[in-house]
């Protein structure tokens, strides 16, 4: 196995122990300048005689003429028991040489739909007769006895398994989970989980320091990062992130899939929309990580089928598109271009994507393995076979009303693989050509979309901005409803990366935060139920912008759950810039600026503090009348041992502190805005693209300077607030006295 040895730090010296890594990790390395599969791909569930040929396989490998195509070499059987004799065959494109060829009785494209997958109300829309899916699993059924081998690398299953518990990870298996619908809400509505991946061979080469620490058994990490005083002297600030899951670079493909994906297969076939994506700077592992979880997934969906659901009717259907360039190609259908359209209902059908009925896991590694050579890929500065477009892949388990063959199937339940395309800073572009930097660009503006949209939910507004970009009209439906989403942030631990890491980190840590009320908790009552770790809270000075590149500013941290609980809300509604689109619902022009809308919640400092023992005294109504407009319920938050102005004063602090990142950010924005500007003049582009995206700049330019006024606004009217709080807490100790 490998590992990296832990780093003791005292003071601010660091010392390092490194362990070696295996031999194989680094010469699979040198000889290609990435990490290869081990060999050990089969994965076989060993008494699935329903379904022969269970192997695992990596996806989203990026194509390049099949260079991150990962291959089973010890792949048999050949097709196995595929139990449908449609007699279409999907279109022959782009495949390798080595692509063995589809049996042409084994897939049927869209034979079953009309060639759109409408992302949304078809996946919504529940059948009648689906109202109750019927046969509690059977977890006994669904495991074979034994396990094979894992993907990479020679665990058993057991072992694994006993490995996951000492660990401390979450023993989240099929065995356990969703035995009836109640028990959905054992799983989380968005899980975030962070993998580090280990120093690779040029890393190590550099003797750069592992500077991302996990405790055994705990689900928190500590990335030590060294800074320096005015005067020059070195010094470790340390960053601590809980997640619902760590796991370091010892762990295998499998125990990942363990972590993330199993537990929320079943739940495909109670109506649940899944997604699953991984996140991070380029070359953490992403590809790495998302390529074994689908075929994982698709036995373990095929294999309730075969059993649980045997005879129900369930069909499993295969997609595989990129998005690149704002645009959608269909990874299965010779890369034709895609069109997205919204219908009369504001939700997103892909028209023209190609969706293959399988039946068995080899179909379904073939049509990925065509997919993956279909690709987009390019080389970073930091990967030399980075994934440039974002490919999702989707499985849907579909009925037809009465579970017959003869009617036309519809959705039951989706689950959405998304290998994003690595975020990268501007500053790591600079060795680049221009398409690698228009890339960059495009691949940024969608992360930004994606977290504008994730801000947007967090703070509770009614309008989400999905259609800031082409992947989050297609995330669209795994943020609402009855969705699950498991989100897989890919770190580096060198400390050349320490930036980018903390970025990412605390994008996945404003991910998590989605899943701990708010809207989510009004919309879903499962969530209500869910036990979701608070993060652990950064100071404001570790979160603030450190650097005008793109990244930073569009990763940049989020504010923290502020002790007041209400910073995020504020960040999130000055920070409208990116939702230029309009839904009827949103009302973005209509934001109401008033007090009133602004209303903190309750502060914090409650906590802990029994409302009853605060008792008010019978001439609360005096000063009530003094202050009519002054809310009542914040002096009942008043805990007596605080000092109140002190509280006040901290409070007036984190606003001004809040003030003063956001106007850091806007700065840093007007900076991205410009190095757009400027790349796409470079990039020479017909003059009505370039108009276009001008007047796209233009908006957000705008929206960001009325954010400030908005926000200068609101800090007056704070202020005044503060005023009038302050004479109320004097009448109020008055009273007292
Ligand atoms: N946990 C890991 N263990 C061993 N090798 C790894 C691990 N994670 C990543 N690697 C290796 O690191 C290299 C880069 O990984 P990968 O291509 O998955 O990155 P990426 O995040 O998908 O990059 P990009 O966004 O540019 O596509 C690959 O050679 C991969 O095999």
């Amino acid at each position: 196995m490998n590992a990296v040895g832990r780093q003791m730090r005292s003071g601010s010296s660091t010392v390092h122990h490194q362990r070696q890594y295996s031999d194989n990790f680094l010469d699979s390395s040198s000889s290609n300048g990435r990490w290869l599969q081990s060999n050990g791909l089969q994965h076989l569930h060993s008494s699935t005689t329903a379904l022969p040929g269970f192997q695992d396989y990596g996806f989203f490998g990026g194509g390049g003429g099949g260079a991150r195509m990962f291959r089973n070499a010890g792949r048999g059987g050949n097709g196995g028991s595929e139990l449908f004799s449609e007699p279409s065959t999907p279109p022959v494109c782009s495949r390798s040489s080595s692509q063995r060829k589809i049996a042409d009785d084994q897939v049927s494209p869209n034979e079953l739909s009309p060639g759109i997958l409408d992302l949304h109300s078809l996946d919504t829309e529940l059948l009648p007769e689906m109202s109750h899916v019927p046969a509690p699993y059977d977890g006994t059924s669904f495991y074979p006895t034994a396990r094979g081998r894992s993907f990479d690398d020679s665990e058993q299953f057991l072992t694994n398994k006993a490995n996951v518990r000492s660990r401390g990870l979450p023993d989240n298996n099929l065995l356990k989970s969703f035995s009836t619908d109640k028990d959905k809400s054992a799983v989380a509505k968005i899980k975030v989980v962070v993998r580090k991946r280990p120093l690779n061979k040029k890393e190590l080469g550099r003797k750069e320091e592992d500077i991302v620490t996990i405790e055994p058994n705990s689900n928190s990490l500590t990335v030590h990062e060294t800074k320096q005083k005015v005067d020059l002297t070195e010094y470790v600030e340390k960053h601590e992130f809980v997640f619902d899951a760590v796991l370091d670079e010892e762990v295998s493909n499998d125990e990942v899939y363990r972590e993330t994906v199993e537990p929320v297969v079943p739940a495909i076939f109670q109506r649940t929309k899944a997604t699953c994506f991984a996140y991070g700077q380029t070359g953490n592992g992403k590809t790495y990580t998302m390529q074994p979880l689908p075929l994982k997934a698709s036995q373990d969906i095929l294999r309730l089928m075969h059993h649980t659901y045997r005879n129900q009717g369930f069909q499993l259907f295969v997609s595989f598109f990129e998005i690149y360039g704002g645009k959608l190609f269909d990874l299965l259908n010779e890369r034709r271009k895609l069109c997205m359209r919204e219908d009369g209902k504001q939700q997103v059908c892909i028209v023209g994507l190609q969706e293959y009925r399988v039946s068995s896991v080899d179909l379904i590694r073939d049509l990925i393995e065509k997919g993956n050579a279909t690709r987009s890929t390019g080389t970073t500065g930091a990967n030399e076979e980075s994934s440039r477009s974002h490919a999702i892949l989707q499985l849907a388990i579909k009925k037809s009303a009465d579970g017959s063959e003869s009617k036309p199937a519809r959705v039951v339940g989706k689950l959405s693989f998304i290998d994003l395309a690595g975020s990268e800073r501007g500053a790591d572009t600079t060795d680049n050509d221009k398409q690698t930097r228009m890339e960059g660009a495009e691949i940024n503006k969608s992360l930004l979309a994606l977290k504008e949209c994730i801000r947007a939910l967090d703070s509770d507004q009614g309008h989400i901005p999905f259609r800031g970009s082409k992947l989050t009209e297609v995330l669209r439906d795994s943020f609402v409803g009855d969705s699950r989403t498991v989100m897989i942030s890919c770190i580096s631990p060198n400390s050349g990366s320490c930036e980018h890491t903390l970025n990412t980190l605390r994008y996945a840590d404003r991910v998590k935060s989605l899943s701990k009320g708010g809207n989510n908790a009004k919309k879903d009552p499962l969530l209500a139920t869910l036990n979701i770790r608070e993060s652990t809270t950064v100071p404001l000075s570790s979160v603030l912008p450190t650097s005008s590149t793109m990244e930073a500013t569009m990763m940049d941290a989020p504010i923290e759950h502020s002790r007041f609980g209400w910073i995020k809300q504020m960040e999130s509604e000055s920070s409208l810039p990116y939702n230029i689109d309009r839904v009827s619902s949103g009302r973005e022009e209509d934001f109401d600026f008033s007090e009133e809308f602004y209303e903190p919640e309750k502060p914090s400092w409650k906590k802990n503090v029994k409302q009853e023992a605060f008792h008010i005294p019978p001439k609360e109504d005096k000063i009530r009348k003094a202050e009519p407009q002054t809310k009542w319920k914040d002096m009942a938050d008043f805990d007596g041992s605080l000092d109140p102005e002190q509280d006040l004063n901290a409070l007036l602090k984190e606003e001004e502190d809040l003030v003063s990142a956001h106007r850091k950010t806007v700065e840093e924005t007007i900076d991205i805005v410009k190095e757009e500007m400027k790349l796409l003049v470079e990039a020479d582009q017909p003059g009505n693209q370039l108009d276009d995206y001008i007047s796209k700049l233009n908006t957000i330019l705008s929206h960001k300077a009325a954010g400030i006024l908005q926000l200068q606004n609101r800090l007056a009217s704070f202020q005044r607030r503060l005023n009038e709080h302050n004479v109320l807490v004097s009448s109020f100790i008055d009273v007292h006295q």
